[in-house]
């Protein structure tokens, strides 16, 4: 070949270093909106953080603008306007895809009337019914739009990505666990006490730290404490920083033993819930409401379901300014996501003085529970530390991963697609598990057609088809003639595990493939099993098994979700054929009959 290495070396060199100064341009103007955007965290109600900036291509920020409210002007009408003429042909950098909450696609409008050519978004949105929305709108009318972490990929990428996806935390995890967003704060001396032995506690931290508790109050949507806290301190548990938003208050007490008086009973400037076991105290209830206190009764009283009714109310992110007892009891049920902890340079000494955190069943260091991203601030004297208990959520599918979803079934969009779980039988896509009660009919080894109870029945036996051990034969019978499907994967697990000498020395190199064959079988002769997997079309599927790390999905997302990628591939086989599938099923089904 005539070329020689110096030919292409040159511009590949320019192109990166271009790439480099590009993305790192890139990355501060996304992080810029990312900074804008929590601009109005703590003076409305949260919502989502929307902060846009609109820059020329050699970077100069020529318009600026962030949502201050659901309902007020779009950050991208505000930057559009404050751009005017520089707007065309420049970029805009969002922290977040803009979610056209109203059907009239302002911000997406926006951008497109003032000439803007490129588009870098921080992340998708959150919210499934909203993501991938303008981010394809605004490619079908030509722009460019760059996703971080999907069209951009870098470290310094990466790090900016984090800014974003820290701006909208509460919404992310909101998104992803079905509660508001939690923090727990407290403030505690420096040999760890939140209160004297006596329960007094006013005051540990400083003024100055106590004022960056009001901020904190202000970004919340609800501050909670527990029946003790109210009983010592006779909280206000208001935000009085100097304006901006009132969260609600919240307590929490089984026993409903409150003083009759209190300070969160005054609801004329914020509302106050008392959230109470059933059937607690009727006539302390009563007297609560004559006072305007909303009391809201649980069967049993716990942070998981007071955090799902709240999810319900629509509460996006929850202030914990409990003791340690609700405080344990709230880590333990998983509704924590992050903790702000301000360390006093006191000592208060006492083996009755409580601690932020009670018993949490713990008995050897190495179950800790570590923070991740954790930030260190001087605040006056003290010293606070925040960090969170739960990485933030990535709302992309990950089982398959990105890379591999369009190789398994290309109609599937990576990331914009939803996920389908399906796991117990009775699942509205139950149909899909291999305990379904749909026989299927299968050739042997001879060619002789068999009828098998469930997919289940069949993959179980054929871990031991073919090996010569009559014993292993013997296996195959019993698997076959199991009264469920349960028991079949019953007998063929515990034959595997305590005589792998049954067990056919290709099982592991075959065992897809066997699965694959009964599925596509069930999904052949059943038209509506048919008609089911081809509704879910651009769908992830994903067996929501927690314990099967192979077949399942997992509890977290950690398992292979083989189940879910062979539906996946059957779908896209039968939408690729035309001749799908009734015909040749009807034939199928005749011989099951
Ligand atoms: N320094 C700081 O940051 C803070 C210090 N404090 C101090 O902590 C002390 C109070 O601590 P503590 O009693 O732990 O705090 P809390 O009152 O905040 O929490 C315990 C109470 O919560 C109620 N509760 C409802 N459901 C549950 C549940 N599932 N699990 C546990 N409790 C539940 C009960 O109320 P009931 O008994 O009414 O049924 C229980 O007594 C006080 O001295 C206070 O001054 C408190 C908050 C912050
Ligand atoms: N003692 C203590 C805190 N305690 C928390 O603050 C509540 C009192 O709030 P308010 O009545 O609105 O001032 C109290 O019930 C408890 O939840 N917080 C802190 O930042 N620092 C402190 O030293």
């Amino acid at each position: 070949m005539g070329f020689s290495l110096g030919a292409f070396s040159t511009p590949i060199i320019c192109k990166t270093n271009n790439n480099n100064i590009t993305q790192a341009l890139d990355a501060s103007l996304i992080r810029r909106a990312a900074e804008i955007a929590d601009k109005s965290a703590g003076f409305t109600s949260p919502h989502p953080n929307f902060g846009c900036v609109i820059a020329t291509t050699a970077g100069k920020v020529v318009g600026e603008g962030y949502l201050y409210a659901q309902g007020t002007e779009p950050a991208e009408v505000q930057a559009v306007e404050a751009a005017g003429n520089w707007g065309k042909g420049a970029t805009a950098y969002l922290n977040m895809e803009p979610g056209d909450c109203h059907g009239d696609r302002t911000a997406v409008s926006a951008l497109i009337k003032a000439g803007i050519t490129r588009v870098v978004v921080g992340i998708r949105h959150p919210l499934q019914h909203l993501r991938g929305h303008a981010v394809r709108a605004l490619r079908s009318e030509g722009l460019q739009v760059d996703v971080l972490g999907e069209d951009l990929q870098s470290k310094i990428i990466e790090e900016a990505l984090k800014s974003c996806l820290l701006v909208n935390a509460p919404l992310l995890y909101r998104a992803a666990s079905r509660v508001p967003f939690s923090v727990l704060k407290y403030a505690m001396t420096l040999d760890g006490k939140i209160a004297a032995s006596t329960g007094h506690a006013t005051w540990i931290s400083s003024k100055k730290s106590r004022t960056r508790v009001f901020e904190l109050r202000g970004r919340s949507d609800a501050v909670i404490v527990g029946g003790n806290t109210v009983r010592k301190d006779n909280p206000r548990l208001t935000a009085r920083h100097g304006g901006g938003h009132l969260p609600m208050r919240i307590v929490m007490s089984r026993t409903l033993n409150l003083p009759e008086v209190a300070n969160l009973w005054d609801v004329a400037e914020v509302p106050t819930i008392v959230a109470t076991q059933r059937g607690a105290r009727k006539s302390f209830q009563k007297l609560l409401a004559s006072k305007g206190v909303e009391v809201v009764e649980f069967d049993i009283l716990n942070p998981k379901d007071v955090m799902e009714y709240l999810y319900d109310r629509g509460y996006v992110s929850i202030l914990w300014e409990c003791g340690g007892t609700l405080a344990a009891s709230a880590i333990s049920s998983g509704v924590i996501h992050k903790v702000y902890a301000f360390v006093a340079p006191k000592i208060i000494g006492g083996k009755s003085a409580p601690s932020p955190v009670g018993e949490l069943g713990m008995v050897e260091m190495t179950q800790a529970l570590e923070l991740i991203d954790v930030c260190y601030e001087q605040i006056g004297p003290d010293m606070l530390i925040s960090g969170y208990l739960q990485p933030v959520p990535d709302m992309t599918p990950v089982i398959p991963s990105v890379d591999e979803t369009s190789e398994i079934d290309p109609t599937v969009s990576p990331y914009e697609s939803s996920i389908i779980f399906f796991y117990k039988t009775w699942d509205p896509y139950g149909a899909f598990s291999n305990f379904s009660p749909h026989p299927i009919r299968m050739p042997d080894e001879n060619g002789d057609y068999l009828t098998w109870s469930s997919v289940e029945h069949y993959y179980q036996a054929h871990k031991f088809v073919g090996v010569s051990d009559p014993a292993a034969r013997k296996c195959v019978e019993d698997i076959k003639s199991a009264r469920s499907p349960e028991e079949a994967a019953r007998m063929g697990r515990t034959i595997q595990r305590q005589h792998p000498n049954l067990v056919r020395s290709d099982w592991e190199s075959v065992k897809i493939d066997v699965m694959y064959r009964a599925l596509k079988c069930k999904f052949s002769i059943y038209p509506h099993l048919n008609s089911m997997l081809l509704s879910t079309v651009g769908s992830v599927l994903v067996e929501a098994s927690p314990h099967d790390l192979f077949w399942g999905g997992g509890r977290e997302g950690e398992g292979l979700n083989y189940l879910g990628r062979l539906l996946m591939q059957l779908r896209s086989e039968f939408l690729g054929d035309s001749s799908t599938p009734s015909e040749s099923s009807i034939t199928y089904q005749e011989k099951i009959k």
